[in-house]
């Protein structure tokens, strides 16, 4: 055996099992993987294959504790359980492990294990459905309600309805079939699932939660079964398939052994992200998803892949590009934990307005103007139209006119703006209105240069002309060196022609949905178009502010390479059945032009549903979010978040935790303005973030949506559907934040958008 090369990789859930381990084991396990290593045969390891099996063996970890482990090939190791030496060798046959026929994926099972976790939650009393109803998409099939007779029946399996074939054709592990027909509870289902193979549970509880052989088929099995026929004895293929999650470094394999703090994200993506990010793309991607689906994940593996396949240098080829400097920040802080400074040495990570505000400095060193946000504009709207006596026009949609209309789609002058496309602008307005428009836009133009300020969609427009002006030298100093016949013997007649080039090599984009028109055509000219150029992930269903686009309008060719990733790893089923009723009745875009769906869209997580919590008024809502966050004391306060409509009443609701002696920090546009306390912030500010638990507070009608959504109702009907479903997008991303808990106040009338949860 050639020791030199031994290949030592752990199986995803062992290391669930490793982790409840005692921490001598812990560090037992990681000299193991060390010794294993350099000498399989060593003595003191004991390696021997398991009784009448031939690829099962078994390994010393220390006196008590013993690997199980395949072998793969001839010096090609697989750790697939971890157990004390009393439970490795009695009754072997409970250990069962083989390759997925759909998926090709090595899988494990200890029935007894899972036999075990099965029984412990027997619940006789309890009927197969769960505690409380969930909206249709999740909503499980009827199940037999337990007779009133003194002598009750035996519940109905929960799967009766399905064949042996049909469960193994969607991927169910075939060893785990007679167990699977034992089930007839939640309960149960949920104790095999925890120590099932992942698709396992996946294929079980979509068909639980109601959803047809044929979803499952397409929905949870398509995605990740094997485009070639699996050849079941042929393990080192196996091995490598995406739908085998294993440990593929030896530095993977020793955080995976050592962590306490272990990311499971780092090591063991899910089939479907690991195929996004390895793919080899002609040209720019997308991959959008529900919340919690591992978008980011995916951005963030993408970059370290991408930066793998770099020549060696120094420079930063790579741009990693969000919405906000906090989100950013978080970014920078996830790439360094996934790759360390080796990987951060080569990327180049900003939020895109401040990549846009640093073009513009570049080329224009002399531009002192200050940078304003949205609110500070519209107040200067309102200011100049008041002086103005203006009254036909509101500063809302002025704008939001000029910001995509005119900035938007680059529209230099009021012959443009005359045949400028309004798509999904609200109602159609006429020629003279559009004069009338544009003097205003111009007049406002010129207030805010004598203000000395600009707006950030005009740094974006500014930029992405800059940009693109930039691009068109590189392109002519091309077609400069290709008329002299290559690059040696070419005049340049701009000097620093010759060192013009593309600004980066690959650029990735998180929160893609929310970017403005003038981002991405910055964006596209900052990268030459080429394979891999850019790869984008974002969700419009968390579409938040008014940026719809169309990539293929600005120079940004997703068709034919976009993705969904449908399992969330963050949400609960009972969260998500609920946070999926809020946005029941919308349609939403792909980016692109085309409708995209939620279909699919699951999680295998389970927890509470949603709790309700009605108010008198808001002065009682706020004291009883103070009464729930004391009771939540079994959390760091920063795992906590309290989010509002609006910016006044974040600061009253921290005003009534100060007084029950709960610190909170408010979240600003850059992120928390603080360390320590209860996260407060309105809806805008949860875009991307995570909490353990949430609170949404003061969703009562008039609120969520805002009145002055309400009243466009009859003013202007396309722009009321479109604030409408903003507001319930708004919602939605509030909804799916919390990992386990969330809770829901409103005083009053409760929001509209809560209906489907209360109806149930
Ligand atoms: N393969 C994985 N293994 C373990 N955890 C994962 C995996 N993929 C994602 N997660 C976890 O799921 C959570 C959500 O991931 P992420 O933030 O990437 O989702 P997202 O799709 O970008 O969400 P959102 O759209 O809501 O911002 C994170 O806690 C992340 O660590």
């Amino acid at each position: 055996m050639n020791n030199a090369s031994v290949t030592l990789r752990l199986l995803d859930k062992a290391d669930k099992e490793i982790l409840k381990l005692p921490r001598a084991v812990k560090g037992a396990l990681y000299d193991f993987q060390h010794k294993f290593k350099t000498n399989p045969q060593a003595t003191g390891l004991q390696l021997k294959q398991l009784k009448g099996d031939s690829r099962l063996w078994s390994a010393r970890v220390n006196d008590e504790y013993r690997a199980l482990l395949l072998r793969l090939a001839d010096t090609d190791w697989l750790i697939v359980s971890l157990k004390h030496r009393k439970e490795v060798y009695e009754n072997l046959d409970r250990l069962s492990y083989g390759i997925n026929q759909v998926t090709g994926a090595i899988e494990y099972v200890d029935l007894q294990v899972v036999e075990e976790s099965v029984l412990r939650r027997v619940s006789p009393a309890r009927p197969a459905a769960p505690e409380r109803p969930v909206p249709e998409q999740t909503r499980p099939q009827p199940q037999p309600q337990p007779q009133q007779q003194p002598e009750p029946t035996r519940p109905e399996p929960l799967f009766a309805r399905f064949t042996d074939e049909q469960l193994t054709d969607l991927g169910v592990a075939e060893p785990l079939i007679p167990v699977v027909r034992t089930l007839t509870t939640e309960e149960q289902l949920l104790g095999l699932v925890e120590f099932a193979p992942q698709l396992t549970g996946e294929i079980l509880l979509s068909l639980f939660d109601g959803k047809s052989y044929d979803e499952v088929l397409e929905q949870v099995t398509a995605p990740v079964a094997a485009p070639e026929p699996v050849d079941t004895e042929d393990f080192q293929a196996a091995a490598e398939r995406p739908a085998t999650m294993v440990t593929t470094t030896d530095e993977a394999l020793r955080e995976a052994l050592e962590g306490e703090d272990f990311g499971r994200w780092k090591v063991f993506l899910h089939p479907t992200q690991s195929k996004l990010v390895e793919r080899d793309y002609s040209g720019p991607a997308r991959v959008g998803g529900g919340p919690g689906t591992g978008k980011t994940i995916v951005a963030l593996h993408r970059v370290k892949h991408l930066v793998e396949q770099l020549p060696p240098g120094r420079n930063k080829p790579v741009l990693l590009t969000t919405y906000n400097k906090n989100l950013a920040a978080d970014l920078r802080t996830r790439l360094l934990e996934l790759g360390g400074e080796e990987l951060l040495s080569r990327v180049e990570i900003s939020h895109v307005d401040q990549l846009a505000l640093r073009v513009v400095r570049e080329a224009e060193p002399g531009n002192a103007k200050q940078t304003t946000d949205d609110n500070q504009v519209l107040r200067e709207w309102r200011a100049m139209l008041d002086e103005l006596g203006e009254t036909n026009w509101d500063a809302d949609f002025l704008h939001d006119e000029w910001t995509q209309v005119i900035l938007g789609q680059a529209v230099a002058s009021r012959t443009e703006y005359f045949r400028a496309r309004r798509a999904g602008r609200g109602r159609n307005i006429a020629r003279a209105e559009r004069a009338e428009i544009w003097q205003l836009a111009e007049k406002f133009t010129q207030r805010l240069d004598r203000l000395g300020r600009q707006t950030w969609a005009q740094v974006a427009e500014r930029a992405a002309r800059l940009e693109m002006e930039r691009e068109g030298r590189i392109h002519a100093v091309e077609r400069q060196r290709e008329e002299a016949g290559g690059l040696d013997n070419i005049h340049l007649q701009d000097g620093s022609a010759g060192r013009l080039r593309y600004r980066y090599r690959h650029i990735v984009v998180d929160e893609a949905q929310d970017l403005r028109p003038g981002h991405w055509k910055m964006l596209r000219a900052m990268v030459d178009h080429d394979r891999n150029d850019i790869f984008l992930v974002g969700d419009t269903h968390q579409r938040i502010y008014n940026n719809q686009v169309t990539l293929g309008s600005l120079g940004v060719n997703i068709r034919g390479r976009s993705a969904k990733l449908t399992l969330s790893y963050r949400t609960t089923r009972q969260i998500l059945g609920s946070a999926l009723g809020v946005l029941e009745g919308e349609s939403f875009d792909d980016l692109d032009g085309n409708q995209e769906t939620l279909a699919g869209y699951r999680s295998v997580l389970t927890g509470a549903p949603p709790a309700l919590h009605p108010s008198q008024d808001w002065e009682s809502e706020r004291e009883e979010i103070a009464e729930l966050v004391s009771d939540w004391n079994d959390i760091p306060l920063e795992q906590i978040a309290i989010c509002v409509p609006t910016n006044a009443m974040a600061q009253e609701v921290a005003f009534t935790l100060a007084q029950s002696g709960i610190r909170a920090v408010e979240i600003g546009p850059d992120g928390p303005r603080g360390d320590e306390g209860v996260h407060i912030g309105t809806m805008f500010r949860f875009k991307g973030l995570e909490y353990q638990r949430m609170i949404i507070a003061g969703v009562s009608e008039g609120l969520v949506p805002r009145n002055t959504v309400l009243g466009l109702q009859h003013s202007d009907a396309l722009r009321y559907r479109r604030e409408l479903q903003r507001a319930r997008s708004l919602l939605f991303v509030a909804a799916t934040r919390s990992r386990d808990a969330l809770a829901v106040f409103w005083h009053g009338k409760p929001s509209r958008f809560l209906a489907p949860l209360l109806t149930e």
